[in-house]
């Protein structure tokens, strides 16, 4: 992609860390010891049956949930302790759900106010911000890299559904992140849909790093490029795609559990 003018390019280190994350409730372990790095620029899909505690660790690197125990790293820096919208403003996004946000606005109306709550404008309504012709400018450079440009005036909520978790990874990019985390992107959509949203996921610029849920395995053996296998709330295995494809352990897991391909 040639178009990067909407992301920040600094070269920082951008390395996310988990250090023996774990999460119980009760004496219910989701997860147990997790320990896990996500290189800058990473395509990197987290898998393992349902019930596997992958929620759980997006949570836990969001901020959503506190550890019991272990620690999460952004580019070095010990970041477990803060609160949700600290880890944004560092550069950690997961995507927002747009059924309860900015539905009956246009596409971008919707990005043109993510960026402008970036940049401390979440009171101004958008006939203000509409003055702001760079942030308008932003929104439609995001948009042509998400394949959105020609619906910029569509209302979402009227949207493909596909289309509409588009909309999600765009207000989500308008943080400018350096991580972004996607549970699930294509739950729910139409096959030929999923692959289109894939297809534009993996085209983000390489300073944004990837982490992914997704049950479909021909979505994770086509886009990622380093899988991390969870079972149990523990790392079973982590490897590259021809890795993991040939791990007996993980054909055992899912074989065991029969719903997935
Ligand atoms: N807030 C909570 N309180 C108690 N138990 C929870 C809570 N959240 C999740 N769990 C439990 O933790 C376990 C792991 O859940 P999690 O949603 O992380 O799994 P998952 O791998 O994402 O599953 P799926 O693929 O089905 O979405 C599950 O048994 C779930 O019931």
């Amino acid at each position: 992609m040639s178009d990067t003018t909407a992301f920040d390019t600094t070269a920082v280190d951008t390395t996310l860390r988990t250090e023996g994350l774990s999460k119980s409730w009760g004496a219910f372990k989701a997860n147990s010891d997790v320990s896990l790095t996500f290189t800058p620029g990473a395509r990197h899909a987290l898998i393992g049956p349902n019930g596997a505690g992958k929620t759980t660790f997006i949570n836990l690197l969001t901020g959503g949930f506190a550890p019991t125990s272990g620690r999460v790293f952004l580019g070095g820096e010990d970041i477990t302790g803060l609160a949700q919208h600290q880890r944004v403003k560092r550069g950690m996004t997961r995507t927002f759900q747009i059924n309860t946000l900015f539905a009956g606005l246009t596409v971008l109306e919707s990005v043109v106010l993510a960026i402008g709550e970036r940049r401390g404008l979440q009171n101004v309504w958008w006939k203000t911000v509409a003055r702001h012709h760079d942030m308008v400018d932003e929104a439609m450079a995001l948009l042509h890299s998400l394949r959105l440009a020609d619906q910029a005036n569509s209302i979402t909520r009227s949207m493909a559904y596909g289309k509409q978790r588009l909309v999600e990874i765009a207000l989500a990019l308008a943080t400018q992140p350096k991580i972004l985390l996607l549970d699930e992107p294509a739950a729910g959509i139409p096959q030929a849909e999923s692959r289109e949203l894939f297809e534009v996921i993996a085209g983000l610029p390489r300073d944004v790093t990837i982490l992914f849920i997704e049950h479909d395995m021909g979505l994770v053996f086509k886009f990622a490029e380093r899988i991390t296998v969870l079972v149990g709330g523990k790392v079973l295995t982590e490897g590259t795609p021809a890795e993991i494809a040939a791990d007996p352990r993980v054909k055992e897991v899912y074989l065991g559990e029969g719903g997935h391909d």
